[in-house]
């Protein structure tokens, strides 16, 4: 490209105007308007920024009609953000077309059904939206008994087919599966490649497909349905594809390397015309595979755009000189990827902490210490991959008095069953002559008690002890006697006891815990999740005096967390997850639980114990997105001990380290040459466990662990963190 950029007089006078001077890299892309351009940019190098610059030059120094301009992102916040940016960089400017992929299928829909005199109704999203949308203008509250939302309609079928109601996880996870099916467009012969572990998740899927299309008058449609019948259009109704192309003259993408296939087929479609595309994105922020990403539409770009231009924007001016430098080197052990070379001008700032806690306990407690020091909070994150994790922040910080603002409110925990189940048991102490809080639990203590054995109780109305009537009025089987006959003696004995103390019988000497192991053997619960409920609940327990309080505190720390989105933007610590907190940056972030089971996860961990490594990379990925959120510091946290188990440090610290500390690596390599390592050491490793050095030979190790002798490489070792000793 032979542009003399000096000579651009739009860059010097945004520079007087609004003092940001883009640097050469950003300046070529917003001057190649024609034609197709992937822009490849790694965190803080100002996407955004160029993006709405390129925008502005279009719009000024080319005189094109902001209508005829198509901005489209990937969630409705970076959209409402880029729309803000773009007002505050031309005030002088009407708007352009800022949108979500979405909504932009979801005009195709429309203007379709609408030309065909198809009656539909959407059945996502919140009520509101699902009123708006009825094409009769009438709303149909119900179809065959079955009220018209996507996951009462998913509950139901559900139930039908097992007789048991499905769970949150497993909504969770069917809601995704169907989502990953249609956003990756995978034919219906190849659904039952996809895996899941919703019991007949591909027949519920069939069902769910067949009932919203049974109707002929309406057709029911959720949010993925929008993308693949908006595909569909295009193909189908050339007039109307050929309405939209002419309709603008520049299509510009953020946030691709987030984008489906279905989406990106929408997107090719709409640009196709013209071929003025403008793609932005970095693949090593790729974290939306599990819902059906395609980033690897990023690595073929230029094989499907022959001509393209490729550019990358590697300057970072968010992070210091030292987080930049290490979360580059770290995001290089993936190999799926466009090797970029992030690099800053940014000064050093405090070099990254790696804490290692003896317990899980201690590092909220380190938390709620470092952070009280700080004043501005609103320049403080707490990251962590699992929700899960975010109660007993709140819970602690609550008590601290540190004001919060929770990204992605998850009121789950609350209203899980296994925390009704423990306040039944607790309200069995107050009274046990309720029946219908017994009936509640029956089945989750010692002696067991069955339905019928139930339903004969609950006939009983003699207002006395449920224990006393089944000892006496109800058959039971004789080895039901002595553990009812304990049971009705712990719970007079926890009358009154502190609720930490109480929840500990409950677990233990009424047989609770064994009840869950039963349940998620039969069921398919996760242990350790159900586990962390009951530990979660024990910590706000810790130091409560009654069981009343107990009950007291959850209220309240349920409705604390449903206000603590109300201080977004406020003097507040951001918690968020990972994945939330893409595109947002601080002064001061801490990324918490960084251990082997959480980050990588365990399903990361087997995959790529069997050679599959995109899990693993994608949680590398995810791992590089929260390091590069940190403008100047930055702190890693791991323990040794959660639930009373030996846990490992994740390997993706013990990797930052010896990235921080190559001493590290050349110490260990120095030991292997016969210094300190050798046969007969004991090592540990982060996927086969514990292990004796056999032989070293060079670079090779020798090891033999409990599944079999390997031969692995020192070095590969040591650059993943993939061994400790
Ligand atoms: N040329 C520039 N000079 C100075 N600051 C810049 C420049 N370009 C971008 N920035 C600043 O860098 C920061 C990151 O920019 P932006 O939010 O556009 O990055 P991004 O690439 O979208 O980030 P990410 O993908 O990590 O979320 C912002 O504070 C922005 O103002």
């Amino acid at each position: 490209m032979s542009i003399d950029l000096k000579l651009e007089p739009f860059f010097a006078r945004k520079k007087k105007e609004i003092g940001v001077e883009l640097n050469e890299v950003q300046q070529r892309a917003v001057l190649q308007t024609e034609g197709a351009m992937l822009l490849l940019a790694t965190p803080g190098s100002g996407k955004t920024t160029t993006i709405i610059m390129k925008i502005g030059y279009l719009i000024q120094e080319k005189g094109v009609d902001p209508a005829r301009i198509k901005a489209v992102t990937f969630s409705r916040a970076s959209a409402n953000d880029m729309k803000t940016r773009f007002s505050k960089f031309f005030p002088e400017l009407p708007s352009v077309h800022f949108s979500t992929i979405h909504s932009l299928a979801y005009e195709l829909v429309r203007d379709h059904f609408r030309k065909i005199r198809t009656n539909y109704q959407i059945i996502e999203g919140s009520a509101e939206h699902e009123v708006v949308i009825s094409g009769s203008g009438q709303i149909d509250e119900m179809r065959n008994g079955l009220p018209l939302h996507k996951k009462i309609i998913l509950r139901e079928m559900y139930h039908s087919l097992h007789g048991d109601n499905i769970t949150d996880d497993q909504m969770d996870e069917l809601t995704t599966y169907i989502s990953y099916i249609k956003n990756k467009m995978i034919p219906r012969e190849k659904w039952s490649e996809v895996k899941v572990s919703v019991p007949l998740a591909e027949r519920i899927l069939e069902e769910y497909e067949r009932f919203k299309q049974q109707d002929r008058e309406k057709l029911l449609i959720d949010f993925d349905d929008m993308l693949t019948i908006g595909c569909k259009v295009m193909e189908s109704d050339l007039e109307l594809l050929h309405k939209y192309q002419r309709k603008y003259d520049y299509v510009l993408t953020d946030e691709s390397q987030d984008t489906s296939m279905v989406q990106h087929v929408i997107i090719e479609k709409l640009a196709s015309a013209h071929g003025n595309l403008c793609v932005v994105a970095d693949d090593d922020q790729s974290i939306y595979s599990w819902r059906g990403a395609e980033p690897s539409y990023l690595l073929q770009f230029s094989d499907t755009h022959p001509g393209a231009v490729t550019l990358f924007m590697e300057q970072n001016y968010r992070s210091s000189q030292n987080i930049v430098d290490t979360a580059n080197q770290f995001i290089r052990r993936n190999k799926h990827r466009y090797e970029k070379n992030m690099f800053t001008c940014n000064a050093e700032s405090d070099p990254i902490q790696i804490r290692t806690m003896a317990k899980y306990s201690d590092q909220t407690k380190y938390l709620v210490q470092d952070i009280q020091k700080v004043t501005d909070l609103s320049e403080v994150a707490v990251l962590y991959r699992n929700n899960a994790s975010s109660i007993s922040l709140m819970n602690e910080f609550d008590r601290a008095g540190i004001p919060f603002y929770m990204k992605d409110v998850d009121n789950r925990f609350f209203s899980h069953w296994v925390v009704e189940d423990i306040l039944n048991f607790m309200r069995m102490t107050y009274t046990d002559k309720r029946p219908d809080i017994l009936e509640k639990i029956h089945l989750k203590f010692n002696g067991y008690i069955s339905k019928q054995q139930m339903a004969v109780l609950k006939e009983l109305h003699n207002n006395e002890s449920v224990f006393d009537n089944l000892l006496n009025g109800v058959p039971l089987h004789d080895y039901q006697i002595k553990p009812i006959t304990a049971s009705k003696e712990t719970f007079q004995e926890m009358r009154g006891m502190p609720p930490l103390h109480a929840i500990r019988v409950i677990r233990d000497r009424l047989g609770y815990e064994k009840a869950l192991d039963k349940m998620c053997e039969r069921l398919g619960f996760r242990r350790e999740y159900l586990i962390g409920i009951l530990n979660t609940l024990e910590e706000i327990a810790d130091s409560l005096e009654t069981m009343e309080d107990f009950a007291h505190r959850l209220k309240y720390l349920e409705s604390a967390l449903k206000t603590s989105k109300s201080k977004r933007g406020q003097n507040a610590v951001t918690f968020s997850t990972f994945h939330s907190a893409k595109g947002l940056e601080f002064e001061r972030v801490y990324m918490i639980d960084l251990i082997e089971g959480i980050i990588p996860s365990s399903e990361d961990i087997k995959q790529h114990g069997i050679g599959r490594e995109e899990a693993m990379e994608e949680a590398v990925r995810l791992f590089y997105v929260g390091m590069t959120r940190a403008k100047r510091h930055l702190d890693l946290i791991t323990y040794r001990e959660r639930d009373d188990e030996q846990v490992t440090p994740s390997s993706f610290v013990t990797n930052v380290r010896t990235i921080m500390e190559p001493s590290n690596k050349e110490s260990l390599a120095g030991a292997s040459a016969g210094l300190e390592l050798k046969a007969g050491d004991v090592i540990y490793h982060t996927l086969f466990g514990q292990g004796n050095i056999v032989n070293i030979n060079g670079d090779l190790l020798e090891i033999s662990f409990s599944s079999g002798i390997k031969t692995l490489s020192l070095t590969t070792c040591l650059e993943k963190g993939l061994i400790t000793n």
